[in-house]
């Protein structure tokens, strides 16, 4: 059996610093069969409920089951419907409904097996489980490897609106097997990849460039390339939450394609999955910067590429009317005394974030994408 030690010298090992709520990310394959010992080596409860959805518990959920009473750690499952369409309040409550039925006291732990509709619903879960009990992150998509998993944004979506119910609630520890990627469809990797493009544009033109080179290295599932990306990803997103873990400025840059993304999705009534609603969301922003004068058209000219040759969406879909999306973009979550901030580009890389946006602007930007060639 492996120990912490050993853990952290066979795989990518990225430090979350939050002081006394500091926790690591391990990044590499085969990280879901040593759980168990690492629990045992270091627990952090006495019994332990792996949350999942239905689908990822055939492919994953039943085994890590097996694995982790083989350590002789006590544990049960429990499963929900797969998708967006779960992450809302009653699949909380029921939950909790589940693990009170099951005796699960303030030293259960929860672990969150799945994307990130599982990471964010187990995550608000274990965060007011009896006031809270810990939680440990497992992700199997990409996108929950390079994002959800990390940075304690937990929730779910009202009929209002995405995440308008949620805490900030930082996991223990979190473990990326990147072999989970293994039954990922190509669909969910690509959404995934959408949010890599996002850390490119807000924060690395290296990372941007890497995806330009060999994205469809990740698409291909090459272990070095796709450890590499998750690693990459991870760390700057763990740069930014230790910087300003509750969203009061810098954490704003992860929300770049989002303000847009997240009207897209519920205009869409969350038919389009997240990654592809930032991906349109985020060539919406690139259009806007452009003709506010802040971006370099080379530059949008290089996000539309790549995302064309990742094969996500870069137009709002034809369903989806303009005066729909600005009605849902007034009410954003995040707007200030009526005010809604936009995380616009100055090129990939840099980012400005601004009130002073003006709404016809933004309504061309978006009828601009359709007519893109
Ligand atoms: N908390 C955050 O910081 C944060 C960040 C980004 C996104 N999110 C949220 O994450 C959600 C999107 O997450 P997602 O894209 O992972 O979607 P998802 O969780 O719905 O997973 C996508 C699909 O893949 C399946 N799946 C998962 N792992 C699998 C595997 N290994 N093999 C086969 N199938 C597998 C799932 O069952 C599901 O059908 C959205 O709700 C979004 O708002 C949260
Ligand atoms: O961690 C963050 O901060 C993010 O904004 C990451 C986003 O990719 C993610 O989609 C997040 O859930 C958005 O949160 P919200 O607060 O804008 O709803
Ligand atoms: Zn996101």
């Amino acid at each position: 059996m492996k120990t912490m030690g050993d853990l952290s010298a066979a795989w990518e090992r990225v430090r979350v610093e939050l002081g006394a709520a500091s926790y690591d990310i391990l990044i590499g394959p085969g990280l879901l069969a040593e759980v168990g010992g690492d629990l045992r080596e270091r627990p952090l409860g006495h019994r332990y409920v792996v949350v999942t959805d239905e689908t990822v518990a055939d492919y994953l959920g039943a085994d890590l089951e097996r694995l982790l009473r083989d350590e002789g750690l006590r544990v049960d499952l429990l499963s929900f419907p797969a998708g967006e369409a779960s992450k809302h309040m009653g699949t909380v409550v029921d939950l909790a409904r589940r693990m009170v039925a099951l005796g699960c006291d303030r030293r259960s732990v929860v672990l969150a097996l799945g994307g990130g509709v599982v990471g964010d619903v187990a995550g608000f879960l274990a965060s007011i489980y009896m006031r809270g009990v810990p939680c440990i992150q497992l992700p199997t998509t990409l996108l929950a490897q390079v994002d959800s998993s990390v940075g304690g944004k937990t929730g779910v979506d009202l009929p209002e609106g995405k995440n308008l119910v949620g805490t900030f609630y930082q996991p223990r520890r979190v473990y990326a097997d990147i072999g989970a990627l293994a039954s990922l469809p190509p669909a969910e990797l690509r959404n995934g990849l959408a949010e890599v493009v996002k850390y490119g544009m807000i924060r690395s033109p290296e990372l941007f460039a890497l995806l330009e080179a060999r994205g469809r290295e990740i698409l291909d599932l090459e272990p070095e390339t796709v450890a590499e990306v998750v690693a990459r990803s991870c760390r700057i997103k763990a740069e930014v939450v230790a910087a300003d873990e509750r969203e009061g400025g810098l954490r704003r840059i992860l929300n770049f394609g989002h303000t847009v993304g997240h009207a897209v999705e519920a205009a869409s009534d969350y038919r389009l999955p997240h990654g592809s609603a930032v991906a349109v969301g985020m060539a919406v922003i690139a259009r806007l910067s452009v003709e506010m004068g802040l971006m370099p058209p080379a530059d949008e000219a290089r996000l539309l590429a790549l995302l064309d040759a990742l094969g996500l969406p870069r137009r709002v879909p034809d369903g989806i009317e303009t005066g729909h999306l600005l009605e849902l973009l007034r009410h954003d979550k995040k707007a200030d005394a009526g005010r809604v901030h936009f995380v616009l580009s100055e090129g990939i890389g840099a980012t400005r974030i601004t009130p002073e946006v003006d709404e016809a602007a933004l309504a061309g930007a978006v009828d601009a994408t359709r007519s893109a060639p």
